[in-house]
């Protein structure tokens, strides 16, 4: 049965893909079979006739896998919460459906990255949350934060209501730490990992790249080379 882990962010677009992707990378060096999931994507593409998450695609690339559709099965067309994509399609995100589909590529796999979508409090179906969502696969969270002005706010709402909702906080990821830090950037990761009450994971650093695969790449290089990253892959697994 694979180690999962359920990324979710403080907010869409904090970098929960790349730092998803880059997980997966760093475990597939290691030797490790690293599976993929995105339970809920809204905004999927329209590819040759088929629906197609990019957020899957960017995590299977950093695994090193094809998706199968029990990586990703719901995905609907809006880039809206979730909860109104599937309204719109007359589907229901049902929670039954993604346990399956997780146990299934748990089975297969020595390590489960499951990606959200937005933060934790985005809506699925019928007042179920995210945070539900991540209760109901039964999976301690990470949780990926920007660096700048805004995040330590941010952050230990999300971590607070994730530990009163009964989830289990792994820690924070704060992403695109710039390689020079202003005084917010520099703050942010001690603000954070004194308040949160959640474990600072590691800062993944800001990089160039011309696209997504690239920047995840050169993000599990820096990393690679770092001594705290394997402390991070076990504190995220253990
Ligand atoms: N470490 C990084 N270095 C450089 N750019 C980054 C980094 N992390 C994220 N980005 C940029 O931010 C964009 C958004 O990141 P990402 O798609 O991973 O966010 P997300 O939280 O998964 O969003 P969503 O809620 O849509 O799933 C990326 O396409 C990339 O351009
Ligand atoms: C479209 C976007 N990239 C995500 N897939 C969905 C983000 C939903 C956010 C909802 C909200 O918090 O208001
Ligand atoms: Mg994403």
């Amino acid at each position: 049965m694979a180690k999962g882990i359920f990324i979710t962010g403080t907010d869409t677009g904090v970098g929960k893909s790349i730092a998803s992707a880059t997980i997966a990378l760093l475990l597939r060096r290691q030797g490790h079979k690293v599976g993929v999931m995105k339970p809920v994507t809204s905004g999927c593409l329209e590819r040759d006739g088929k629906r197609i998450s990019e957020d899957a695609e960017l995590m299977a690339f950093g695994a090193g896998i094809e998706l199968t559709p029990d990586c990703t099965p719901y995905l609907l067309m809006a880039p809206l919460a979730p909860s109104i994509s599937a309204e719109k399609e007359g589907v229901r995100i049902d929670f039954g459906v993604i346990k399956e589909a997780y146990q299934r590529l748990a089975a297969e796999f020595d390590y489960l990255i499951v990606e959200g979508a937005g933060g934790l409090m985005v809506p699925l179906a019928g007042g179920l949350l995210m945070s539900d969502l991540a209760q109901h696969l039964g999976l301690p969270i990470a949780v990926v934060a920007r660096p700048n002005l805004g995040t330590v706010n941010h952050t230990l709402l999300t971590t607070f209501s994730a530990r009163n909702l009964g989830l289990v906080v792994k820690g924070v990821i704060v992403n695109r730490y710039p390689e020079e830090p202003d005084e917010v950037s520099a703050y942010a990761p001690h603000l954070i990992s004194s308040l949160s009450g959640a474990l600072l994971l590691g800062t993944f650093p800001e990089v160039a790249g011309e696209d997504d695969r690239a920047r995840v790449s050169a993000v599990a290089d820096r990393l690679e080379r770092e001594p705290e990253t394997a402390i991070m892959l076990r504190e995220m697994f253990g």
